[in-house]
């Protein structure tokens, strides 16, 4: 995520966002031209009535003053309307582009696999789709503004200067290049001192969003005082970061006056000189000021825009980040539907590790499950049941082998048709911030009121729901924090006999209740298994004792399977776990 990405490649990513908005950029770039054309135009008007005044006094006329102040005023009006538009539609477009950015990056975050978010922290994430993001708003609505004005500016002033003294213009552009050089010393420290920042507002972000999501912990074990340090450590980190940012952006502002200073310093010596020698007139020179006060003021812009340039690009090269980020699981070309599906899954020499540098979590696992059976995976923590189970709807996709669901491989399917055939009960339930029946209808959005009833009524959720004062419409809070986990589990259950899959994936569902919710949790999810072909992850092991195939399955592989009268009869791995948990109980 660290990688440089150059100026013109982050430029040439970022001007396809331009293309729908081209109308209102060649607008803005007009009217850009006529206000520079409107200020362009005073140091003109100057030196023509001095030059009159010091020359042809009698051609002064009032009218002709008149006329000139009102032509001028006129330009004012044009300048005025031309500015409304580039202040207001210019900085719309801005806005238009951002949007158009944070839906491109939110769509691809979509798409990413869980392996993605494995080693992403979301707090960076949602700086970069935040803040991050609107930084590029000025950059996109002032980035082609500024430096066609600044361009324009340059080659008419230049033009103006060299046809009133082709001396005395080389000698001031030539420190140009200079100017050049120095900026280009300081944006590239700037943009390393941006992106730093954002990193690291990134990193607070997470660490916030870490501490608050984990408050309960926090508070039970009154560790407070070091959420409060590890915050500070990282709040003092981005002080540094601004120290460094601000030094730049000092030095940068600092050396640019001083060359302000050089350039009128030359213009004064020179104009001088050659006005001793007869080669330029007052009015000239006045004129020429003028032009080199024009000049150094679109210098000063661009260099006060640099700031806003390397912000816009660093907010681009963060979001660039993301959605160059490759999406390794999607559909293969020519995808298949699945349809109509019975429930018949295998695995086939299936061997899977997390990353390149992991350990291999399962390997050569060979599994035939029939439609409509019951299959319990047990054994001991890390064996690597959560990761055989989340393989099936593909959250990751096996190293080697092949699983197949009704004799097609999961990898010639469509995602989304082969993940609306499955439904997850998890290990931890998620509810969104919203009401009962928002997070129940989640199973199969658009489902009337009268089918989300009748499913919290399959998982046994409806009676204490109509407790509620607000029934289906309770706010079940952040994560459903207003609910007691049974409850939570119960609605969750409820969602997936919403969504009615054929296959389903139980995953601890009932470890984390007490005795009585548990019985009623169990009750749902028999209920719910009905029919469909369950993989279920237990460790009350006494749940499952009815399953058509118990594996067990250890960090060696499956080391046993079979029903549960064949696995006690062999007096193995399972044998001992039973006897274990039934001496327990
Ligand atoms: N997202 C992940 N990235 C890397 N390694 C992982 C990831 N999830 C699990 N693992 C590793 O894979 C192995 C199997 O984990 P898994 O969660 O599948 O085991 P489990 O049998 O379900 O355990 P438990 O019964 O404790 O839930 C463990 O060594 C674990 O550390």
């Amino acid at each position: 995520m660290n990688r440089q990405i150059k100026t013109s490649e982050l430029l040439r990513r970022f001007a396809p966002y331009f293309k729908k908005y081209r109308g209102v950029l060649a607008l803005d770039l007009f009217c850009a031209s006529l206000t520079t054309v409107c200020e362009l135009v005073l140091p003109l008007m100057v030196r023509y009535i001095t030059d009159l005044g010091m020359n042809d006094l009698a051609s002064l006329t009032v009218s002709l003053i008149l006329k000139i102040g009102l032509l001028y005023l006129l330009l004012r009006v044009i300048d005025m309307a031309a500015n409304y538009y580039m202040q207001n539609i210019g900085h719309i477009m801005g806005a238009h582009i951002e949007t158009d950015m944070r839906s491109d990056l939110f769509e691809h975050l979509q798409r990413l696999s869980f392996t993605y978010f494995d080693s992403t922290k979301i707090g960076q994430l949602m700086a970069r789709i935040t803040s991050d993001l609107f930084d590029v708003t000025e950059f996109a609505h002032h980035c082609p503004e500024e430096y066609f004005i600044a361009a324009l500016k340059i080659v008419v002033s230049f033009i103006i200067l060299a046809n009133t003294n082709l001396w005395l213009t080389l000698i001031i552009f030539a420190l140009i290049p200079l100017m050049v050089l120095c900026a280009t010393y300081f944006n590239q420290r700037m943009r390393r001192a941006f992106k730093k920042s954002r990193n690291q507002i990134g990193e607070l972000n997470a660490q916030v969003e870490d501490s608050l999501l984990g408050i309960r912990v926090v508070k039970s074990f009154a560790n407070e005082p070091i959420e409060r340090e590890k915050f500070r450590e990282g709040n003092e980190e981005f002080l540094d970061i601004k120290r460094e940012q601000y030094h730049y952006m000092a030095g940068f502002g600092s050396v640019t006056r001083i060359f302000d200073g050089i350039m009128y310093a030359a213009v004064m010596i020179a104009g001088g000189l050659f006005m001793i020698y007869g080669q330029i007139n007052a009015a000239d020179l006045m004129a020429y000021l003028l032009y080199v006060t024009t000049l150094l003021t679109t210098i000063r812009r661009i260099v006060e825009f640099t700031e806003q340039f390397q912000r816009g690009m660093t907010g681009i090269e963060r979001f660039l980040e993301v959605v160059d980020a490759p999406v390794d699981i999607h559909d293969a070309p020519g995808a298949k539907e699945l349809r109509d599906v019975a429930g018949d899954i295998a695995f086939e020499h299936v061997a899977f590790h997390y990353s390149d540098d992991d350990h291999c979590v399962l390997s050569d696992i060979n599994l035939h499950v029939r439609p409509g059976d019951s299959v319990a995976l047990v054994g001991p923590s890390g064996g690597g049941k959560t990761t055989l189970c989340s393989l099936i709807p593909r959250f990751y996709d096996v190293t080697e082998g092949r699983i197949l669901v009704d004799g097609q491989d999961i990898r010639g399917l469509t995602l989304e048709s082969l993940r609306k055939n499955i439904g997850v009960v998890q290990q931890e339930v998620y509810l969104f911030a919203g009401s009962v029946f928002e997070n129940i209808s989640y199973g199969r959005p658009g489902a009337s009121r009268e089918e989300v009833v009748e499913a919290a009524k399959l998982a046994g959720a409806h009676d204490f729901i109509m407790e509620f004062p607000d029934g289906y419409d309770t706010y079940v809070g952040e994560r459903g924090v207003r609910l007691s986990g049974g409850q939570k589990q119960r609605i969750s259950i409820a969602r997936v006999f919403l969504k009615n899959p054929p296959i389903l994936i139980l995953d601890e569902a009932t470890s984390a209740l007490d005795n009585e919710s548990e019985r009623i949790v169990q009750q749902s999810l028999e209920t719910l298994a009905k029919g469909r072909t369950t993989f279920t992850i237990a460790h009350r092991l006494t749940t499952i004792r009815g399953a058509q195939l118990i594996l067990v399955l250890t960090e060696e592989g499956i080391a046993e399977q079979g029903t549960h009268a064949e696995l006690m009869a062999k007096g193995g791995l399972y044998h001992r776990l039973y006897s274990m948990y039934t001496e327990m109980e």
